[in-house]
């Protein structure tokens, strides 16, 4: 048996054991959930490997509204150029940390609509439709309701019956809140948009008050690491982590993962560890292909060029990627309340004050996630428009092969055309949202499309770990992406015209103040979006192996043996709004599913 401390233990590469029986490549959220779920059973080891290292507390990392900038993002890490964006490139947002996105992310955290899930387990995600995951959405989560009087004046309503109320993720909506947000809401129900009771319960459509995974007591971050490592380690002797340290690839005897092979980030000292039962790949979407790449499971003809040997030709791996598009309309207000979301910046003297109320645990703005705020409105395509039909006839009119980029592998093509299909058919319905608005009260307010139809890629670059891959989001290469945009842009227009948000005086400076027809505003709209709200996925597809898909739905990659993925890279297809609430859930479920795999349960 390995050599185990009493105690769970962060160590360095001289501590390690020789094996382990599961080794996760990757400690961000879902690698730290089942690291977690796995070390349950004393009798089981489980060594968890992170690139990045353990966060210190920083403010940035645990205060709200002193999140951005943000501590231990993935820097410097971009795009290849964006074809349909004049040959940009862009950031490619990520965290590099013991805890991963949870301990950089804007902490919203809700789940998709039923619709999401329901259409990835049509595409052959079988057992990941909405009422698989509902119980391990609940799983996941500690519900912690408002003070009632809060909420009846703020309009946070919320159903109990959706929540859960025994687990690790801290859940609750901020106890602050700016005036101007009253005018976002009574602006968004003028238009006629209808405020969801709990966006959670399987329709997350509407306006509503973001959850966040912020614990109510303290009003700091609930990260994965606090959630899913310092809350169980004083019990968990067989639980490791491995900072600042690289997963290069997995070794492998025939087609059976044995273990993986490492790299020291700052010092390059490289060594291997064995994995008894499984290897569990969790580096997020834009690292897992890369690491499976690296290990020869993905294209055979691509990874050739490189002399990697193909341990399984799966040609779906490092394809499918995406994203959520994101506009930022920015305004003067010539009559805006104060305060505002714009007020910790531009007022010394304010943030002072609040920042006491902060630290005599009283309620204050930097209870306030810093770049967003409280509400949001996400509509499914026609409440944004009433072009749906002029929308879905340009979709169904692309040809998905040149999407693609010309010849694309005939499975992944077949797998593209199904999930094209779903989406648009979905369009015409009113299920999942397209798209969301949101404002923090300050001169900005952030568009987002969330039901791209355009897919990206992440292929590897070089033969090591260290490099950085090709990163391509293939962002608005289906020019349906940036119509669902405009539409959302326009709507905006409408709700800054509401007599709501109007008094309040908006004058648009960005992207296309005083132009008015759809060509010149869409030119407008091109300069300034970004392709990534940092919530890429599904570059490792659990969709049916002749579909270009890597893993199966019990999360195991075609071909091997002992080896699976459970991040974001799993999903068939994005989900609206935040994505980790899916990921949490998504997490529990796979380490069920292993734990039954090797008789754990
Ligand atoms: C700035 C930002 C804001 C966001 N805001 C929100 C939000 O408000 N709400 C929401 O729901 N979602 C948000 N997200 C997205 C959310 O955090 C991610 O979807 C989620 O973290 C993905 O989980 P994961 O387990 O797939 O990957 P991650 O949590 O990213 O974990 C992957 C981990 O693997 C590590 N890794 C990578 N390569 C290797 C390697 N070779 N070896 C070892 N380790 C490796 C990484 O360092 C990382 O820690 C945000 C993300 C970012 C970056």
């Amino acid at each position: 048996r390995p050599l185990l401390g009493q105690h769970a233990q962060r160590i360095d590469a001289r501590q390690l054991a020789n094996e382990y029986d599961f080794v996760v490549a990757g400690g961000g959220i879902a690698g730290l959930t089942v690291a977690d779920r796995l070390s349950e059973n004393p009798k089981v080891s489980v060594l968890v490997i992170e690139y990045g290292p353990f966060d210190q507390g920083e403010d940035g990392v645990m205060v709200p509204g002193a999140y951005f900038p943000v501590p231990y993002l993935w820097l410097p890490l971009s795009s290849t150029p964006q074809k349909a964006l004049g040959g940009t490139s862009y950031g490619v947002p990520c965290g590099r940390v013991v805890g991963g996105g949870s301990v950089v992310n804007a902490m919203f955290f809700h789940r998709g609509s039923a619709e999401v899930y329901d259409g990835w387990d049509s595409l052959g995600a079988t057992g990941w439709s909405w009422s698989d995951l509902f119980p391990y959405f609940k799983k996941s989560e500690n519900f912690n309701p408002p003070d009632a009087k809060y909420a009846a004046e703020r309009n946070i309503t919320w159903d109990k019956s959706v929540h859960g109320f025994g687990g690790p993720v801290q859940a609750s909506y901020a106890p602050y809140d700016y005036p101007g947000s009253a005018n976002f809401y009574n602006g968004a129900l003028r238009l006629g948009i209808e405020p969801r009771k709990d966006p959670n319960g399987g329709d997350a459509t509407g306006i509503f008050r973001l959850q966040r995974s912020v614990d109510p007591k303290t009003q700091t971050r609930s990260t994965a690491r606090i959630n899913h490592y310092e809350s169980v380690k004083a019990s968990r002797p067989n639980y490791h982590i491995l900072p600042n340290t690289a997963v290069n690839k997995i070794l492998f005897s025939g087609k059976t993962a044995t273990g993986v092979d490492f790299v020291g980030v700052s010092d390059s000292k490289s060594g291997t560890v064995k994995a008894k039962k499984e290897v569990i790949v969790a580096a997020g979407a834009v690292h897992t292909p890369q690491i499976l790449q690296l290990s020869g499971i993905g294209d055979a003809k691509y990874l050739q060029q490189f002399k990697i040997n193909s341990v399984v030709d799966l040609p779906g791996v490092g394809l499918n990627l995406q994203d959520h598009l994101v506009l930022s309309v920015s305004y003067n207000f010539t009559n805006n309340l104060f305060p505002n979301g714009g007020s910790l910046q531009a007022n010394t003297t304010y943030a002072t004050e609040q920042r006491a109320l902060y630290d005599a645990n009283k309620p204050s703005a930097f209870d306030l996630t810093g770049t967003t705020g409280n509400l949001i409105i996400q509509l499914p395509l026609s409440e944004w428009t009433s072009s749906v039909r002029s929308i879905v006839s340009l979709a169904s009119k692309q040809d998905p092969s040149k999407l693609l980029g010309g010849s694309p592998n005939a499975g992944v093509l077949a797998g593209y055309k199904k999930q094209r299909k779903l989406i648009i058919d979905n369009l015409s319905n009113d299920g999942e949202a397209v798209g969301d608005i949101s404002w923090n009260t300050g001169p900005t307010t952030t568009l987002y499309m969330t039901r791209p139809l355009s897919r990206g890629s992440i292929k590897i670059n070089s033969t090591s770990i260290l490099t950085q891959p090709l990163i391509d989001f293939g962002a608005i290469t289906d020019p349906t992406d940036l119509e669902m945009l405009l539409a959302i842009y326009l709507k905006n227009r409408e709700l800054m015209a509401t007599p709501e948000l109007a008094g309040l005086g908006p004058l648009e400076t960005s992207p296309a103040p005083g132009l008015k027809t759809n060509e010149e505003i869409k030119e407008a709209i091109k300069k300034t979006l970004q392709p990534s709200n940092a919530h890429q996925c599904c570059t490792a597809a659990m969709v049916p192996k002749q579909d270009g898909g890597v893993v199966d739905p019990q999360n195991k990659v075609y071909g091997t043996d002992r080896l699976s993925v459970v991040d974001a890279s799993i999903w068939p297809f994005v989900p609206g709004g935040g994505p980790q609430a899916s990921v949490y859930a998504g997490a529990e479920k796979a380490a069920d599913t292993i734990k039954k795999r090797h008789k754990l349960l």
